[in-house]
């Protein structure tokens, strides 16, 4: 039998290469692009360690060679070093849709996890300093819920912080939360995005739920902040954590941030009380008395290297909205999955992103044989995702540098590492 389509009929590759030029075209973030390092590879590990700002090494330099080299001790003031880790605070504030004063940045996510978790722990059951104000205590809550699909780091610290407070630990999906939450329930932990699979969970509705319940909410927004609106303070969340070298491009291990709301500052006892969350640092008082507001999330001496790359790093956001940022997310991953459909022969792939947009994140996760193999292949090839065990290959999509033609690119050499 004859081919019925008419000879000049262009391949699906052709329409959708022509579909990622106009798709770039339109997009209003694609100046962007310009902002950061990058080269002719597609740089789809954004969601591991975002790309360099193209400014930041200056900046960097500067605070290197001027602020430390030649101002030396006279930078924790003259250059405003003390103050960073909350002027910071407020610059990731608006990012994660918290008012200022309620973000200091410092430590990585995992201590962050430990301190939130611990102090929210103590803040319903009315311990600490100042406790049991705004509320009934509940010192009978010993339970925390802990995302069972989490990010390795933020299960050991809930097992930790369990051991600690003498709570039992309840690992749970996030679906399964809602309907286990009781009133022995002292706080819940839980992941804004899923790190393999992408998945969006509904904040909203999870942050009521727990509270509706009368515990507290700690929420990990590693896999979301910078990459679409979170809504903090809309939410009434009441803890959160997250890391600033994914979405918020900060550089490798820079530090992580602690958000808490401005209702629990004042009963906020930390349990790594350190000179930098106290009243009075250069008291050197013997006795510990906390720190006004969100300054008793911090711990000891900010690490001023990486704290000032990322706030050299957050300048790309002037003038960016987070709504802007979400629709370019949705319609990179969209495209991108349609390119898969188009290009990856059936059954040699299977998505594990969630089609439905109120349940994606900023992430396509596809479960392949012989993943491992395939994404390093695919990096010889210019493609750079990034594999988690035992068998997903995940592709990350930062809205302020990846392009239609860069998702089109990934698809297509995806294809063709298959069938090779
Ligand atoms: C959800 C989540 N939490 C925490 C971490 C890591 O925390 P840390 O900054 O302490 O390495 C990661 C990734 O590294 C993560 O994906
Ligand atoms: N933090 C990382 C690191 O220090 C080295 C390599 C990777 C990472 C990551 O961020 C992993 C990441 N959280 C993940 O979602 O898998």
């Amino acid at each position: 039998m004859s081919d019925p389509r008419p000879a000049s009929r262009p391949s699906p590759g052709v329409d959708l290469r022509i579909q990622a030029k106009e798709l770039d075209r339109e997009d209003e973030l694609a100046v962007k692009r310009a902002e950061f390092v990058l080269d002719d590879t597609v740089y789809l590990d954004g969601n591991s360690l975002g790309a360099l700002p193209a400014h930041v090494p200056d900046r960097v330099a500067d605070v290197i060679n001027r602020q430390w080299g030649r101002l030396r001790i006279r930078s924790w003031g003259e250059s405003e070093w003390w103050t960073a880790p909350e002027r910071i605070g407020d610059r990731v504030a608006p990012l994660v849709g918290a008012a200022p004063g309620q973000i200091v940045v410092g430590d990585s996510t995992s201590v962050n996890v430990f301190k939130a978790l611990v102090a929210a722990v103590r803040l319903v059951r009315g311990e600490g300093e100042g406790g049991g104000s705004g509320g009934e205590p509940h010192a009978e809550r010993d339970e925390i819920i802990v995302d069972a699909t989490t990010f390795p780091t933020d299960g050991y610290i809930a097992q930790s912080a369990a051991r600690l407070t003498g709570c039992r630990l309840t690992p749970l999906t996030p679906a399964e939360v809602p309907a286990a939450l009781g009133p022995r329930t002292a706080a819940v932990l839980l992941n804004h995005a899923d790190y393999r699979t992408g998945r969006l969970h509904d904040l909203p509705g999870l942050t009521a739920a727990v509270h509706a319940a009368g515990a507290l909410a700690v929420w990990d927004l590693c896999h979301t902040a910078g990459a679409l609106p979170v809504g903090l303070d809309e939410h009434g969340v009441d803890l959160a954590v997250g890391c600033t070298y994914k979405y918020l491009n900060g550089g490798p291990g820079s530090p992580a941030y602690l958000y808490v709301r401005r209702e629990l500052q004042d009963r906020f006892d930390s349990p790594l009380p350190g000179w930098n969350s106290h009243v009075e640092p250069f008291g050197m008082r013997p006795e510990f008395e906390a720190a006004d507001g969100v300054l008793r999330g911090r711990v000891g001496t900010p690490d001023i290297l990486s704290m000032l790359a990322l706030e050299a790093a957050l300048d790309v956001w002037d003038g960016v909205s987070m709504d802007a940022v979400r629709a370019k997310s949705l319609a990179l991953t969209d495209f991108f999955l349609r390119c898969v459909a188009a290009y990856v022969p059936q059954g040699l792939v299977e998505s594990l992103t969630p089609d439905a947009h109120a349940e994606r994140g900023s992430q396509v996760a596809l479960r392949c044989e012989g993943a491992g193999d395939v994404m390093k292949r695919l990096i010889e090839r210019g493609v750079v995702g990034d594999f988690r065990a035992p068998d997903v290959l995940r592709f990350g999509f930062t809205p302020l540098y990846v392009s239609f033609a860069d998702a089109e690119r990934a698809a297509r050499v995806l294809a063709e590492v298959l069938e090779s």
